[in-house]
């Protein structure tokens, strides 16, 4: 059998508008069939269906890019073995996979979708399955770490530091999912806000979000000695290793933990490149790592930090909105450009630093990863 992505994505489209309901319906087969492996999940599966999806559009949009995908996939399969996912798990998968989308694809199904989806789930979940193996005998599927710091910086952020019982081996600017013993199987993603350590300890800068199982447990009822669990480090928002540009970093309140770990790393690495740090908030107080990000400054000259707040007329700074502030500066054509934050700050600094002439391929950015 053959791969076919045309009729795969051909296919996805006639069901993408149908999201929700298509993933409530796979959900629905998934357990009807298999009983068992609700219990991996956790209660609540409203974060896990936007995932789902998410990952199956990113998979299936991508299938004429093999190498990318591969990578991506590997990831995933290493990544799901912190929810005890086993070989034969994939095939209830599959069967209800493929019944989700020869249903909401009904108008159009016919024998040869169906091989291609088929061909294009056994190629997927072989490589998650072998990736996962692979993983087994050389790394745990997650990292218990103790909490060995914890400070309120403001009513809603803390930053906590953390140290797994184990080194998790990470590049900066990586993330990782985040596990409370307050809400068992439900995870969360945090970028690691530091460059790896001596000491193995890591970095989460965490902002309690309304609604927010997660965080709100880690900003307000976790404490030094409390165990959290740490899933394996992913993302590909990594710094350039060969690179002798200057960097700009723009980082959107929490969304800076990557950022200053890839500007710890660049520092750390003995290049002296010219570091501009745009620092955003919405108000002065939401700064809450100013004072850390100055010290780095007075040590490494080559940095500049720049604080700038949006929503606070009194502010005796730069005011205003990131992805503006970008535009008043000299031309940042020649620079790497690394970017973090709300997901709307990111599309819009991204489309004006482009506009202004930096090249796409020199504007770092994640694939957001919420954090609730
Ligand atoms: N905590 C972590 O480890 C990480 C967090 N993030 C993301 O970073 C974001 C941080 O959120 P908050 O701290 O609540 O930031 P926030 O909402 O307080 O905003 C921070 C900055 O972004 C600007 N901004 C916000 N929305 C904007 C928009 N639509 N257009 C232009 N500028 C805008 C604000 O003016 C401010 O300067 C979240 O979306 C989070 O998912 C991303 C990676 C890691």
């Amino acid at each position: 059998m053959s791969l076919n992505p045309r009729l795969v994505k051909e296919s996805f489209s006639v069901v993408e508008p149908h999201a929700e309901r298509a993933t409530a319906y796979f959900y629905g087969r998934l357990f009807a069939e298999s009983p068992h492996l609700r219990a991996m999940f956790p209660p609540a599966m409203d974060v896990q269906r936007d995932r789902l999806f998410s990952a199956l559009t990113r998979i299936v949009w991508s299938l004429d890019s093999p190498g990318g995908l591969s990578a991506y996939l590997e990831q995933l399969g290493r990544d799901h073995r912190k929810y005890g996912v086993l070989a034969e798990h994939y095939t209830a998968v599959g069967n209800a996979l493929l019944a989700t989308v020869r249903r909401f694809a009904a108008d159009v199904w016919d024998h040869e979708i169906e091989a291609a989806w088929v061909s294009a789930y056994t190629a997927a979940a072989n490589l998650m399955i072998g990736a996962a193996e692979a993983d087994a005998g050389v790394s745990p599927a997650w990292w218990p770490a103790e909490v060995v710091g914890h400070e309120r910086r403001h009513r809603d952020i803390a930053v906590l530091t953390l140290r797994p019982a184990q080194r998790l081996p990470y590049l900066p600017g990586q993330y990782v999912n985040v596990q409370t013993a307050r809400w068992p199987r439900v995870w969360r993603t945090f970028s690691i806000a530091n460059a790896p350590r001596l000491d193995h300890t890591v970095r989460l800068h965490v902002r309690s979000v309304p609604g927010g199982w997660v965080s709100t447990a880690l900003t307000r009822h976790t404490a030094v000695g409390d165990t959290v669990m740490l899933g394996p480090a992913m993302g590909t928002m990594t710094p350039r290793e060969h690179s002798a540009r200057d960097l700009l970093c723009v980082a959107g309140g929490t969304g800076l933990a990557p950022l200053k770990a890839i500007v710890e790393h660049v520092i750390a690495s003995g290049r002296r490149p010219n570091i501009h740090l745009l620092y955003g908030a919405r108000t002065a107080d939401q700064l809450y790592d100013l004072p850390d990000l100055l010290r780095m400054a007075a040590a490494f000259p080559w940095l500049r930090v720049l604080p700038v707040v949006s929503g606070d007329p009194s502010w005796d700074g730069m005011r205003g909105e990131l992805p503006e502030v970008t535009q008043r500066f000299h031309s940042w054509a020649e620079h790497d450009v690394y970017v973090c934050g709300p997901s709307s700050m990111v599309n819009d600094t991204v489309r004006r630093l482009q506009a202004g002439g930096v090249p796409l391929a020199r504007i770092h950015r994640d694939v957001a990863h919420g954090e609730t």
